[in-house]
């Protein structure tokens, strides 16, 4: 009998997990320390609702906004992002994008629009890759994979905190409120639903701070 052939691990830690976890600021340092490039997969499904929405395209109608996604005219500059050359760096990260992007993302052919374009982000260099499915579906060759969560309260109110919201208002019912829909949402549809690989190490920050987090991928890293 002929032994199976192991893949050979890629230069990538993956880092998924819902909304508001810290899987942006948990990556983005872990990849800052090893100089390696950082992939923020959940910005490219943002833009794409965004760019749906400037060009009057329903977020329900797969094929057009798939169209949308495999030609996005976006440019990754530094920290800023610019979509048709307009910077949307901070357009993106409303909580009505958000949502778009979640509806988007449930979509079969706007993932595989996407799908290239994610893995176009490895180089030699190595990345270090964020979202939902950055284990499962898009390189589940990653030498690490890590699925970093937080309870829901404990994510709207790092959500509050980052948008300057106190901790007990109608404002902050209404972040947990969308924060749990979009869990929802990304955990129960039928492609790449959010879950952890079944190879992942699970990564609960709620009682962590910053630093502990990215301590501990990178103890895991270490480890290898
Ligand atoms: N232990 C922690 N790990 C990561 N982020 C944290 C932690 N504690 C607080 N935060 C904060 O939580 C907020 C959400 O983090 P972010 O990286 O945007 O999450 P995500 O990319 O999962 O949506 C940020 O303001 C970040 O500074
Ligand atoms: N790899 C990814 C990344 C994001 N998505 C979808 C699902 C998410 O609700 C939206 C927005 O993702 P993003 O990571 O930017 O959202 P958060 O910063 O975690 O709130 O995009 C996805 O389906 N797959």
């Amino acid at each position: 009998m002929v032994a199976k052939q192991l893949e050979p691990r890629l230069k990538v830690i993956a880092i998924d997990g819902p909304s508001a976890s810290g899987k942006g600021t948990v990556a983005a340092r872990v990849a800052n320390v090893l100089n390696r490039d950082y992939l923020d997969s959940g910005a490219l499904y943002r833009l794409t609702a965004l760019y749906a929405r400037q060009q009057h395209i329903n977020w329900q109608d797969e094929s057009g906004v798939a169209v949308l996604a495999k030609n996005l005219p976006v440019i990754f500059h530094n920290e800023c992002i610019l979509l048709d050359s307009k910077d949307v760096t901070a357009e993106i990260r409303a909580e009505d994008i958000g949502m778009g992007a979640s509806a988007v993302a449930a979509l079969p052919a706007v993932r595989d629009a996407l799908l290239q374009r994610q893995r176009n982000f490895l180089t030699s260099k190595g990345l270090v890759a964020d979202g939902r499915d950055m284990a499962t579906v898009v390189f589940p060759q990653a030498e690490l994979k890590i699925f970093l969560t937080a309870s829901a309260t404990v994510r709207a109110q790092r959500r509050a905190l980052q948008f300057g919201i106190a901790n007990n208002g109608i404002e902050y019912q209404q972040i947990l409120t969308d924060i749990e829909k979009r869990d929802q949402t990304d955990r129960t549809r039928l492609v790449a639903p959010l879950k952890p690989a079944c190879d992942a190490k699970i990564l609960d920050t709620s009682l962590l701070t910053i630093e502990e987090s990215v301590e501990k991928v990178l103890d895991w890293y270490r480890k290898i």
